[in-house]
């Protein structure tokens, strides 16, 4: 702090002292920003919430351990009570033999000097609570923040709306059949509440419903009626659904009568009814349509990434019977002994997924040197050239170099050997974990002709195919999903998808726009390598045709 005030104070100075303090300071702001947005990012990753977990073991056994050295210190007072309480009353009982006696006396003198100082002040003073706090607050930096609890309710509300699920059943610990934890009116309460505070009136409304038909069965209240009824009456009400809105502030004021808001709301919504007595929800018949969300969201490109998120079939897959599976081999060594199998998933664009790319051994390696090294994954914005986080894209990946482990190098040539293309001008290994309601919604892989700049510094070109290699087994949802032509992959641990993203002419194929749906239980790993133009220029030659 101290630091930081000098500093502050002389920022325009330029000596050479200054300048050290300057450095010194923006370094440390930087990293105060650093651990924030660390912080504020657990919920991004299975991986990292794994550390919440060890986080609290490590609170456990620090509070088990103070409780063992308090109930000790506490046992030594209570010795030291019971000593002292039979000593007095021993003395007391005959006061004059008792400090007659020199020894008796000169005892009584020690015992509180020397015994006390050695034997009582350790016990009496005690600061053991504050060091333990210091350990605990050291311990919390793991622990989620309330950033965190606002990420978890968004992802929660975003698999509500994928994968269509009934508020009642969440609250009832019902996933798409899958168990989890009943939820009670008050943490009901609290994602309306969260809902609320984001201006998300739909899912407020939908889960303050649910706080209040739980609140009526709870022998003991773990909410407030009248606040859930406030929040509730007011989500209807901007929803456009008056009527429901009055309804529910008379509920309220029969429970608080001097409830000043409900009193304006009152008159105000009877007005409004008086006034524009058709003033009612405005219904929109769309599947799947919500009021709040964006346009986007509301379109058919959305609803359809969403339904096959669900595994509903879209459209028929088009040329579905001259689908076929076979050996690949490329003549190439690495595969001659053991032939890839490969099955094409689509014609046209050609899509296919090839079975055991990678072995449980080579999974595990990679994710240990990608863990560590985890962050929020970036997108390009496309005006402006930068990388951003962003709600569309919810994952935290990592960057592996070939050299960096023989696993990672081995990868890379298998996947050269399995494609026929050449990995030198590729990008480095992406790995990506997805954690809670983690996503990346429909996109393209390759840079569309507006994005002049988007792989310039790399200087090799366009992406000009995915090979997406699946590390995990997802219980439910996280499928790969292309919208346009129905199809939805889901994740099998040790498989991998493959697709051309440009035609032969380096056209961007737009049929390829596909999404990683929101997981809804587990947790999702991919590894992915993207194949860049340059070098392929005999591997996959050119065409004049430009949807060839
Ligand atoms: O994880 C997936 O299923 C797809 C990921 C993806 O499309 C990407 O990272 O570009
Ligand atoms: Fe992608």
């Amino acid at each position: 702090m101290i630091l930081y005030y000098h500093c502050y104070v002389d920022l325009e100075s330029n000596s050479y002292c200054d300048k050290l303090r300057r450095t010194v300071m923006y370094s440390l702001i930087f990293l105060v920003f650093l651990l924030v947005q660390t912080k504020a990012e657990l919920f991004t990753s299975s991986a990292h919430l794994q550390t919440a977990l060890y986080a609290e073991r490590d609170i456990a056994d620090l509070l088990k351990s103070y409780i063992q050295r308090e109930e000790d210190r506490l046992s030594r007072i209570k010795q030291l009570a019971e000593d002292y309480e039979e000593h007095s009353k021993l003395a007391l009982q005959n006061l004059d033999k008792y400090l007659g006696n020199p020894i008796n006396a000169f005892l009584l003198i020690k015992r509180f000097t020397l015994d006390w100082d050695r034997d009582v002040i350790p016990v009496l003073v005690n600061n053991s609570w504050d060091s333990m706090y210091k350990e605990i607050e050291q311990v919390r930096s793991d622990l989620p923040s309330h950033e965190d609890l606002k990420g978890a309710a968004s992802a929660l509300m975003r698999l509500q709306d994928t994968y269509q699920l009934d508020t009642s059943k969440v609250a009832q610990g019902d996933l798409r059949g899958i168990v989890s934890p009943v939820l009670s009116a008050d943490e009901c309460f609290l994602l309306g509440r969260l809902s609320y505070i984001e201006n998300d009136w739909y899912h407020s409304n939908l889960w303050m419903q649910e706080a209040l038909v739980r609140e009526e069965k709870e022998e003991i209240k773990s909410v407030s009626r009248a606040d859930t009824l406030d929040y509730l009456a007011y989500t209807y009400a901007a929803l456009g659904d008056v009527a429901q809105a009055l309804e529910l502030t008379k509920e309220l004021l029969t429970l608080d009568p001097n409830h000043e808001r409900a009193l304006n709301n009152k008159k105000y919504f009877e007005a409004m009814l008086r006034d524009e007595p058709r003033k009612t929800r405005s219904a929109e018949e769309k599947p799947g349509y919500q009021l709040n969300r964006d346009e986007y969201r509301n379109s058919e490109e959305f609803l359809t990434y969403e339904a096959l998120c669900r595994g509903e079939t879209t459209m028929p897959l088009k040329n579905a019977h001259l689908l076929t599976c076979r050996y690949v081999t490329n003549n190439h060594p690495l595969l001659l002994i053991q032939p890839i199998k490969e099955e094409t998933v689509h014609l046209d664009p050609w899509i296919v997924v090839y079975y055991n790319v990678m072995s449980d051994e080579e999974i595990s390696t990679i994710k240990h040197l990608a863990t560590p090294r985890l962050n929020r994954a970036t997108v390009q914005n496309s005006k402006t050239g930068a990388l951003e986080t962003a709600n569309y894209r919810i994952s935290k990946s990592a960057w592996l170099r070939g050299e960096e482990h023989p696993v990672v190098e081995r990868l890379n040539q298998r996947m050269e050997a399995i494609t026929g293309l050449d990995l030198n001008t590729a990008e480095e290994l992406q790995i990506a974990n997805y954690g809670l309601g983690g996503h990346y919604e429909p996109h393209f892989d390759y840079a569309r002709k507006e994005e002049k700049d988007a792989f310039k510094s790399l200087g090799t070109g366009n992406r000009i195919a995915t090979f997406l290699n699946y590390m995990s087994d997802v219980e439910a949802g996280g499928a790969t999903v292309f919208p346009y032509l129905g199809l939805k992959l889901f994740p099998r641990k040790g498989n991998a998808a493959f697709w051309y993203n440009l035609y032969k002419s380096g056209e961007g194929i737009f049929n390829t726009r596909h999404a990683a749906c929101p997981v809804l239980v587990g947790s999702k790993w991919v590894a992915n390598k993207w194949i860049h133009e340059r070098g392929q220029e005999f591997r996959r030659p050119c065409s004049l045709s430009e949807y060839e």
